[in-house]
């Protein structure tokens, strides 16, 4: 699956966007631009499958059961919704209900979190801050993330390792808003329930590439993880349009899932071009293979690109969960995909930490963080930089 490379978006006036004339899509691949061609006859996935998971502690042939739909899924897709997943359905609906209060609050009260105060880039971010799609004014969408952190006391780091935090993490990497306290308890209760269920997905992929169920437990010891709280208000949406909620890409993550609230806008990239829907469907999660399980499974489970679009004219709310191996995981393409799809891709094994500030920083130019490291070359670049 791979796209082909036109002239990046932002060096395109509008009207000769490639695609106006229907013949390619746009989307974000790591920082860069590019399209992918439509095919004239369509190919690829029409549908995204749902898996029953209920019994992931079940017997070892249960799950791999399980193991296997997950596999044919990512394989076809790189999208599945699970159901029977474990998470109450009362603990989803009260934490929108938190999203749907946070988001409400005054500009000022949320700005005290504004991720430029956070040097680990998370934190709330407003209207239109990211732009996914040079060729929109930016996304529109509210924010709001957190993710691993060795020492809230939420996360037991000790608990959860075995061994104290790391001594040059002195700061949390999370930032919340003073006046809401409420807000953290919200979302660390969802947190809480999500992590893991992640985890017993780790070691269901492990399962499907026939490997020791705890493969790949020592690269998630203490994963990194982000959970993105997000808000879209209704936006008008016509065909010569091109405003979005957020804007084509596919993920930077080992897997993400995603717990939506009522309201679909979600669309998913197929091999052809077409945009898929993926709507919610009540008491699932629709997970995502991101683009550190792609580069593992060597292209074999594509990150496969999305987009939102919220044209019901109703506000939507979402709350994805991405989880990545730990910053200090080397990940080498597994032995059984180095002859398997995309020959061109190179073998190299790569540093999460390096390859995940090389993600965000550009990403956020006018982070203080950024800022703060425009001088040093990309690959001088640690992850420790996003700690201090
Ligand atoms: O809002 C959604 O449904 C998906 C969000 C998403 O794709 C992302 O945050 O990476
Ligand atoms: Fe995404």
């Amino acid at each position: 699956m791979t796209a082909e490379v036109l002239p990046t978006a932002s060096n395109l006036p509008n009207s000769q966007v490639p695609e106006a004339d229907g013949k390619y899509v746009y989307f974000a691949s790591g920082s860069k631009a590019t399209y992918r061609k439509v095919s004239e006859k369509p190919t690829g996935f029409t549908s995204i499958p749902t898996i029953d998971i209920s019994e992931i502690d079940g017997s070892l042939e249960a799950r791999k059961k399980i193991a296997k739909e997950i596999y044919n899924a990512c394989h076809d897709c790189g999208f599945f919704y699970i159901k029977n997943h474990g998470v109450p359905d009362e603990l989803i609906g009260e934490t929108f209900e938190v999203l749907k209060r946070f988001f409400a609050l005054d500009l000022e009260t949320k700005m005290d979190a504004h991720l430029h105060k956070n040097p680990a880039i998370r934190g709330y971010e407003p209207m239109l801050e990211t732009q996914n799609d040079p060729r929109t004014k930016g996304d529109i969408k509210e924010a709001f993330s957190m993710g691993d952190c060795a020492i809230e006391p939420e996360q037991n780091y000790v608990g959860r390792t075995g061994h104290q935090p790391p001594p040059h993490i002195t700061r949390p990497q999370n930032i919340w808003p003073s006046k809401a306290p409420w807000w953290r308890e919200g979302m660390y209760r969802y947190y809480q329930h999500l992590m893991p269920l992640a985890a017993k997905l780790v070691r269901i992929f492990a399962l499907a590439f026939d490997l020791d169920e705890h493969h790949f437990d020592k690269d998630f010891e203490f994963p990194i993880t982000g959970m993105r709280a997000l808000y879209y208000p209704p936006t008008p949406v016509d065909k010569d349009s091109a405003s979005v909620g957020l804007g084509a890409h596919a993920d930077f993550s080992w897997i993400t899932l995603v717990g939506q609230d009522k309201v679909p806008a979600l669309e998913v990239l197929n091999q052809d071009g077409i945009w898929i829907d993926a709507p919610p469907i009540p008491g699932t999660f629709v997970c995502n293979v991101g683009s550190f399980l792609e580069h593992q499974t060597n292209g074999f489970f594509p990150a496969t690109v999305h987009r939102v679009r919220n044209k019901t004219g109703q506000a939507r709310y979402s709350l994805p969960f991405f989880l990545g191996p730990g910053p200090e995981a080397d990940l080498a393409v597994l032995d059984q995909f180095k002859d398997k799809s995309d020959p061109d891709r190179k073998y190299e094994t790569i540093n999460v930490g390096k390859l995940y500030i090389k993600r965000v920083l550009p990403a956020r130019k006018k982070h203080p963080t950024a800022i703060k490291y425009q001088d040093v070359p990309e690959e001088d670049w640690t992850y420790d930089m996003l700690l201090k």
